[in-house]
């Protein structure tokens, strides 16, 4: 549609248990930086947003804490994953692990392609592709 409204991506929500835990794995593993928080006492809830840049400007993730929430969330089968771009997809790894970070799929060509990637799994087991911005053809 040449008159589409103009749409922006602005975030990717994802329900976490701890988000103290969460929030401390996206910035100090990722590198982002929190951008906000917010209560909403009315609904025993919190967002904090996460990212590499603000909001205006960057698609960031949201991380939802329902208050009380002790069952973990069950990701299912239809969830893929988040997808960071990094330059030099070993060494980003490496030093991940250094902090601590769980890679269930070491860095290495995709299956069927070319392109070079890792998951890593956030505290609630998300999977969050890293994808070696240099090995794309
Ligand atoms: C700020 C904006 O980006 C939001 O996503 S808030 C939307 C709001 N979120 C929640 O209620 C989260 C808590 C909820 N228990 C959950 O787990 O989804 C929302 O979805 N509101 C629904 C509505 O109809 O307003
Ligand atoms: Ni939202």
């Amino acid at each position: 549609m040449s008159d589409a409204p103009g749409f922006r991506y602005m975030h990717t929500m994802i329900r976490v248990l701890d988000l103290d835990k969460s929030i401390a794995f996206y910035t100090e593993v990722l590198g982002m930086t929190l951008l906000r928080r917010d209560d909403y006492p009315g609904g025993k809830f919190t967002n904090a947003f996460v990212g590499y840049g603000p909001e205006d400007k960057e698609a960031v993730v949201e991380l939802t804490l329902n208050w009380g929430r002790e069952e973990p969330y069950e990701i299912g089968t239809g969830f893929g994953h988040l997808a960071l771009g990094v330059n030099d997809i070993y060494a980003v790894c490496a030093e991940l692990e250094k902090r601590g970070a769980k890679i269930p799929r070491k860095p290495g060509p995709m299956q069927h392609g070319t392109t070079h990637i890792a998951f890593v799994e956030d505290p609630d087991g998300y999977k969050i592709e890293l994808i070696g911005l240099d090995t794309m053809q």
